[in-house]
């Protein structure tokens, strides 16, 4: 991941070739899909199921026929020829709508026709039975001949159709099931797409604020940069401006600090200066901006406070650096802080305040270091 995300060319032609595969994917769903709404397979079998009822019908009516030359059964059988050819036909034409391939039912489609050729025959053969005229044994055989002939075609057609229909709605069945499982992965690689490119902008994102504080943040005290410190000053000029609330600004100097890294080295002179940091934060308040500007010089900006509240604070700084604990090797040695203090008049800028504060650490130095001068 990390790797990935060095690479934006790359991140970007995966998540390109996903999206494309969805979309493929997809595009194919909707094909088959579409194709697949037009075949209504269960309308097709209840038809057939139905059907298959006319040749055993047929049978009944013939054996009854020959048994007796009623006319009821004639008509019977007029009927049941009547209703043939206009079910073969039904069954033709939804076989036609359909998607099975033409060349697997076709063979059904030709005896069905071949059987609705014959019936013209059947129906001429009962033609002229009736109570007064009794059929002779020889017509007898033909009229049983062709009505078996018949009987066999139209069940064997049926019972072929029936079958094709239930493999034809289990390839459908079938089919669904891999575009439901299609579809499925499909979304799973949009959700996880969309979750890498999320989790890449977030790690960016994470990235560029860390960047930013860093660039901001003093790397050995975590302290604020002088560049942030510029910025807080912008701040709060304008507000000084809107409302016009005093600002300070206190300048410090560790004195003699050469001498400490001369004495216990430049890890302990680091200690010291990490020491010093932390007890800035603990003398001043929340909405002070306090930082170093380089080396041992620091400096803290007072939003509403005006130049006597900077120098109770410059004092109670002074009087916590002469108490502060010294880090290891150093344990005993004095360190003191020299702090310029000045107010920012009403139209200063913040290089007029610094000025004013940094002459002022330069007479605290030169009084003897160890003060603060306002
Ligand atoms: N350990 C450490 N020392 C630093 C760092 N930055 C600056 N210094 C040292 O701070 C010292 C500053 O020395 P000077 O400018 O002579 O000031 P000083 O010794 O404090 O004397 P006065 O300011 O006149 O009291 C130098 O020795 C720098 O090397 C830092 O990040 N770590």
């Amino acid at each position: 991941m990390r790797h990935l995300a060095k690479k934006p060319s790359v991140l970007l032609l995966t998540y390109l070739v996903i999206v494309s595969l969805c979309l493929i994917a997809f595009g194919v769903y909707l094909s088959e899909a579409r194709r697949l709404i037009g075949a209504d397979y269960t309308a097709m079998v209840t038809d057939v199921v139905r059907a298959q009822e006319d040749p055993e019908r047929l049978r009944m009516i013939l054996d009854s026929l020959l048994d007796s030359a009623d006319s009821i059964h004639v008509e019977q059988l007029n009927d049941l020829l009547w209703r043939l050819p206009l079910r073969i036909q039904s069954i033709k034409t939804q076989l036609a709508r359909s998607e099975i391939p033409p060349d697997q039912y076709q063979p059904l489609v030709e005896e069905l026709d071949t059987i609705n050729g014959r019936l013209p025959a059947l129906e001429e053969a009962t033609l002229n039975v009736n109570s007064d005229r009794v059929l002779t044994q020889a017509e007898s055989v033909d009229l049983l001949n062709l009505g078996m002939d018949i009987e066999e075609g139209l069940a064997w057609s049926y019972s072929e159709l029936n079958e094709l229909l239930h493999r034809a709605s289990a390839d459908q069945r079938r089919l669904m099931e891999w575009l439901t499982l299609a579809l499925a992965v499909m979304l799973l690689m949009l959700v996880a797409a969309i979750g890498v490119v999320l989790l890449m902008l977030y790690r960016l994102n994470a990235q560029r604020e860390m960047m930013r504080r860093q660039s901001r943040t003093d790397e050995l005290t975590g302290l604020r940069n002088r560049r942030r410190l510029l910025e807080d000053v912008g701040h709060h000029f304008q507000r000084r401006d809107r409302h016009d609330s005093p600002i300070s600004l206190l300048l410090l100097d560790l004195d003699h600090f050469k001498q400490i890294n001369d004495d216990f080295g430049h890890p302990v002179g680091d200690q010291v200066l990490v020491a010093f940091a932390n007890l800035l934060l603990e003398c001043s308040r929340q909405t002070d901006s306090v930082a170093r500007m380089g080396g041992e010089e620091f400096a803290i900006l007072l939003p509403f406070s005006n130049s006597l509240a900077a120098q109770r604070l410059a004092q109670r700084i002074l009087a916590a650096v002469r108490e502060m604990p010294m880090p290891g090797p150093a344990q005993g040695r004095r360190l003191t802080v020299s702090i310029g203090v000045a107010e920012a008049e009403s139209d200063d800028d913040f290089d007029g305040l610094y000025h004013r504060a940094d002459r002022r650490l330069y007479r605290a130095k030169a009084q003897g270091r160890d003060r603060a001068i306002g």
